[in-house]
Order: structure tokens, then C-alpha cells, then sequence
């Protein structure tokens, strides 16, 4: 299944956009030789141009040579970067996505040109394993766009529609949501370690718990309280693991965590 019309360029080769070409690569929609990959430091991206990527340090040339330009520096390096692509960006031909957090389709526009394409999209690192939940968005009603948008990130995860203003609470809840599920599973492979388990062991243990977990709610569209009730038995060990919990904020330090996080997210470009 490889996609041989749209040539690709990811700017800004870091954690998430290495991540998406190493996915879309993974999921066959890609080959390596058409994802063009930029970075101000182009050697640090020596392994990945010997395994056939494109990289370059020249993100106007990469810009010139693709079709769907994917934006993934850091919202203060975003000015910059399309300071120099600018003159490079044609509307009729490409399509640019943005997975910048705080960044509105506005401001990319601000910044470039009034009929520049933009859809944002919002993946999380699970991406490099196809494995993402990522949230789409545009402010432009360009159906076509958001279902080009919406089929390359569905090889490499899950995809939503969302509306725009959401798309600060889609940060934190789906990718630096990543982040909070891992330090709940390290956590309890700690925990696990305390009570008797060799810590590789614990780590496997709680992981494979946690999928598992996930996925009584994915595969049987379950709420959590329903599948929690199947675990507790009465005056057992569960309920009082849970409660003892609960006394200790669990429930409340994810909600105040992901709430100060959306905030954060918002004003990441704002503040820079
Ligand atoms: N890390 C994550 O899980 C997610 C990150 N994002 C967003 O993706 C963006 C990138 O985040 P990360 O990958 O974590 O950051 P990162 O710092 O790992 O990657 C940014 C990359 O951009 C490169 N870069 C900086 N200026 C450049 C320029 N002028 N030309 C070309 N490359 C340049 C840097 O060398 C670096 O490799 C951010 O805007 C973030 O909000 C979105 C979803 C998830
Ligand atoms: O921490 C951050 O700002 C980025 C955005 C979402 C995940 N990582």
C-alpha cells in the first residue's frame, strides 16, 4: 500500500517527526526516499539517511520538492522556519500539516500567506509503532485536505475530527497524555518491585496490565467504573488498593495534571 503521488517533507526531525516517518514508513505508505527530513543539524540525521530517507538542513529545498509539508519544530522555532519557506509555498500544489502544539491554522497563516492550506493534526510518540491517537483539525472546510490528513495518520493509529479550540485539551490529553500513562505504569512496576518482583519483571507485568486494561474498554466500548466493579470484590484487596489511592489523589492529580497541562499547551506559541 505505498502512496507514490505525495511527496513528503518533515521539518523539524526530532522526537515526533522522526517518529511519523518511521510510522508511515513502517505502515507501507511510505518508502524512505520519498520523506525528505530536515534538521538544522543534518548529520545528527546520518542514520536515518543511510537507511534511504531524504535529509537536508535546507528546509526551503525540501519545501520545494513535496507536496505535503509536515511542520514539527518546537512553537518558538515555527516563526523562523516558515520565514524561510515562505517564498517556497505554493497553495495550488501543497498541503501543509502542522502537529505544533499552540499554534493555531490562523498563525501559520499570519505568518506565510492568506491561501495557504493548513490542517493541524495532534499524534502522540505511539506513532513511530502505529499505534497513535491523533486528533485533526482545521479551520478551513477543505474536505479533501482533512481526508488526505485523516488517511495518513490513520495508517499509523487512530484518528479524530476535532474542533480547533480543542485542540490545546487534545494535547494533553492524547500526547502528553502518553507521558502521564507511562509514569502510572513506572509507578506501579516500582510498587510491584516493592511487593516481591525483580524490577524487569514488575515493568513487563505492569505493561502488559495496563494494555490489557486499555483494551477491555477499546474492544468491548466498556465504561472504566463497569470493568473496575468486575475487579472488586467485596471487603477484598482491590477496593482497598483503589480507596487508599483515592485518599492519595490519584483521580484528582490526572485531572489537575491535564487541566494545567491544556493550559500550558495553549500559550506555548503565545509565551515563547
Ligand atoms: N513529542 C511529542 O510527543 C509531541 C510533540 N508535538 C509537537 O511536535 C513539535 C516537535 O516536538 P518534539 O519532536 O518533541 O521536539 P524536538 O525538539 O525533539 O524536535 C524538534 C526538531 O526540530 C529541529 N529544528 C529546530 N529548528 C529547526 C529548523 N529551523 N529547521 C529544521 N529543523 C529544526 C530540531 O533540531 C529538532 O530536531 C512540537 O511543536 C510539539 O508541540 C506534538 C505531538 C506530540
Ligand atoms: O511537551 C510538549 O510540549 C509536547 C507537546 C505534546 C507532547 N509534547
Amino acid at each position: 500500500m505505498q502512496n507514490s503521488t505525495a511527496r513528503i517533507a518533515i521539518l523539524g526531525s526530532g522526537n515526533i517527526g522522526v517518529s511519523l516517518a518511521k510510522g508511515l514508513v513502517k505502515a507501507g505508505f511510505y518508502a524512505p526516499a520519498d520523506i525528505i527530513l530536515t534538521r538544522r543539524n543534518s548529520a545528527a540525521l546520518a542514520p536515518l539517511a543511510e537507511a534511504g530517507y531524504g535529509t537536508s538542513a535546507d528546509n526551503l529545498a525540501a519545501v520545494r520538492e513535496a507536496d505535503i509539508v509536515v511542520l514539527a519544530v518546537l512553537p518558538q522555532q515555527l516563526n523562523k522556519v516558515l520565514d524561510g519557506i515562505r517564498e517556497g509555498l505554493d497553495a495550488d500544489r501543497q498541503l501543509l500539516i502542522s502537529v505544533i502544539s499552540g499554534v493555531s491554522c490562523q498563525d501559520i497563516r499570519t505568518q506565510t500567506s492568506a491561501d495557504v492550506r493548513v490542517v493541524r493534526a495532534m499524534p502522540n510518540t505511539a506513532i513511530g509503532i502505529g499505534q497513535s491517537m491523533t486528533c485533526i483539525a482545521s479551520d478551513q472546510d477543505r474536505e479533501e485536505d482533512l481526508t488526505l490528513v485523516e488517511k495518513l495518520f490513520d495508517t499509523v493509529g487512530t484518528t479524530v475530527r476535532i474542533n480547533e479550540e480543542l485542540m490545546t485539551s487534545a494535547t494533553a490529553l492524547c500526547a502528553c497524555g502518553v507521558a502521564f500513562f507511562l509514569r502510572a505504569i513506572r509507578a506501579a512496576s516500582q510498587g510491584g518491585t516493592e511487593i516481591g518482583f525483580h524490577a524487569p519483571d514488575a515493568l513487563r507485568m505492569a505493561a502488559q496490565t495496563a494494555k490489557g486494561a486499555a483494551d477491555l474498554l477499546l474492544q468491548l466500548a466498556s465504561h472504566p467504573e463497569q470493568e473496575i466493579d468486575k475487579v472488586t470484590s467485596p471487603k477484598g484487596c482491590t477496593i482497598a488498593g483503589l480507596n487508599e489511592m483515592e485518599h492519595h489523589g490519584f483521580s484528582s492529580a490526572l485531572i489537575k495534571g491535564i487541566k494545567l497541562s491544556a493550559d500550558k499547551a495553549g500559550r506555548l506559541y503565545k509565551d515563547e
